[in-house]
């Protein structure tokens, strides 16, 4: 799915009215009766609402949802926010519309912010993605303060009233903090980004028949991996295939009092389906390895504790490098010798990464399409510092262009950014996964593969998708809180 940014979505609106010989009206009514099948399908008409409308298309969204709701026997209170003295044009024919009913309340001043109970669910249609400056005073302020210390819980319409679709805000604006948010048609740059958690919430997309083929053809630079574009990348296996179709993959990966990791990668390499796999490990790793991974086979390096020596590369068709590796400077020699040398695709983590921030040279090294996957932490020690998640990515993808590079930058919403500059951001996922050893979950399906043959930016993009999905499953088999990495590995499969 494409994320296009407030503009094109303007652009995107127009077209789609022109091109179906509708009008903005008509358009405004399928948005707000897509916003009612959310409601309907989540609440009975025993739950009473209260609706914050603007004066602009947002706040027309609000007062024809407030409408519908209405006449589907639904309790409803409308406010409206006279925060400009012009309204538009449809907001206008929503009011006129709604006022044949049901009387419309102004709020001009604080005082008149009505009381805001629990039990009533309150929806926030005071601006969306017209947002042109940001909401620091003046009765906006008052009626977002106002929602934001309600305990009842609020749903954002399209986006939160205050948040910039695909721009940051700073750390004084004020914004609405949803518990949901209903966006039309495709989720907004700003729900990618970390820092927006609060003013997001848990959102999710509703479909307004916006024109397919201006969204197909309009150029942009933000994806969004979805169950369906996951599975566009999927490869189904044939019936005469045997373990060299799927590909020999190493793994150097262990040290001593690190062979967890290596475990970890070298099972989920396994769990993705890799023909075989060999795992190098220093001396220390011998045992464990074939004690826990009989179906790895295992590669002893000369030394007792760490990696020293490359095997001879040949026979792997991919290779992952870093989990539980350590730094050593003999380890960090025979990665200057992986850089320069190795000719298959290769995935670097963890310490690998660690040693190339300290060692740049090897960097330059890397050959094109080399996957590697970053957290927060690790790509500030690649590429240096950020003021916010917009100048992060936009550093990111400078960093994947300029060494051409494919770089998975792990979080929430994982973001796949591809040698081309593309970022594709993930579906799946959640907060369970933020425990030890989830990331070599992930460089053992990547390493697994690239091994099978899928080109770096596919395998990406779908490993990344599928290690998030098997996260989903693992916590709705226990919970985010009790998971660990290795229930990823049991729930991987696709
Ligand atoms: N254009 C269309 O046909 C559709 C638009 N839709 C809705 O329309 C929204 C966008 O509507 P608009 O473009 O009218 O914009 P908004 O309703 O987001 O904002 C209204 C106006 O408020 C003013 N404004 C912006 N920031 C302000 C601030 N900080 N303080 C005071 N005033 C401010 C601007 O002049 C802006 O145009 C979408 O988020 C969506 O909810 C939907 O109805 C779907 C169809
Ligand atoms: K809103």
């Amino acid at each position: 799915m494409k994320i296009l940014n407030a503009a094109q979505i303007r652009a995107l609106d127009a077209y789609t009215i022109q091109n179906e010989g509708i009008s903005s009206f008509q358009l405004m009514e399928r948005a707000a009766r897509a916003l009612i099948r959310w409601i309907c399908e989540r609440y009975d008409n025993r739950q009473k609402f209260i609706v914050f409308c603007g004066k602009g298309n947002n706040g027309g969204d609000g007062l024809a949802i407030a409408r519908i709701l209405s006449q589907k026997g639904y309790s409803v209170e409308v406010f409206v926010v006279e925060y400009s003295e012009t309204a538009s044009v449809d907001f206008q024919k929503n009011r006129t519309l709604l006022e044949e009913f049901l009387s419309v309340k102004v709020i001009k001043q604080k005082e008149d912010i009505p009381p805001l109970p629990t039990q009533v669910l309150l929806l926030d249609a005071l601006l969306g993605t017209g947002l042109s400056r940001p909401i620091s005073a003046g009765i906006l302020a008052e009626a977002i303060k106002a929602l934001n210390t309600s305990p009842a819980q609020v749903i954002s319409v399209d986006i939160a009233s205050g948040l910039y679709c695909d721009a940051p805000n700073e750390p004084t604006d004020l914004i609405v903090r949803p518990d949901h948010t209903v966006s039309f048609q495709m989720p907004k740059l700003a729900f990618m980004m970390p820092q927006n958690a609060p003013f997001v919430g848990d959102w999710q997309v509703v479909d307004i028949g916006l024109s397919p083929e201006f969204i197909q053809k309009e150029p942009t630079q933000y994806y969004f991996t979805d169950a369906t574009a996951a599975q566009l990348l999927n490869r189904h296996r044939q019936k005469f295939s045997h373990k060299g179709t799927f590909g020999h993959a190493l793994m150097l990966a262990g040290s001593y009092g690190k062979m967890g990791a290596a475990i970890l990668a070298g099972k989920a390499c396994l769990r993705s389906g890799v023909g075989l796999l060999t795992v190098h490990t220093p001396r220390c790793g011998y045992e464990i390895m074939q004690i826990t991974l009989p179906e790895a086979m295992t590669s002893v390096d000369l030394h007792e504790q760490c990696m020293t020596t490359l095997p001879a590369l040949e026979p792997y068709s991919s290779l992952g490098v870093g989990p539980g590796l350590g730094k050593d400077p003999q380890t960090v020699r025979a990665l200057e010798t992986l850089s320069r040398q190795s000719a298959i695709p290769m995935v670097w983590d963890a310490d690998a990464l660690n040693i190339l921030s300290e060692y740049p040279d090897l960097l330059k090294n890397l050959p094109e399409k080399t996957i590697l996957t970053p957290h927060p932490k690790e790509f500030q020690r690649l590429a240096g510092a950020s003021k916010n998640d917009f100048e992060r990515l936009a550093l990111a993808r400078d960093f994947a262009q300029s060494h051409q590079l494919v770089l998975c930058l792990k979080g929430a919403h994982s973001a796949v950014i591809l040698p081309d500059g593309m970022v594709h951001f993930n579906a799946t996922g959640n907060a369970g996964m933020a425990t030890g050893g989830s990331g070599d979950v992930l460089t053992g399906i990547l390493t697994s593969l690239l091994a099978q043959g899928f080109l770096p930016e596919d395998a990406a993009r779908f490993g990344v998708y599928q290690h998030g999905l098997a996260g989903d499953r693992a916590a709705a088999a226990r919970c985010e809180v009790s998971m660990i990495a290795s229930d990823i590995v049991e729930y991987l499969g696709w």
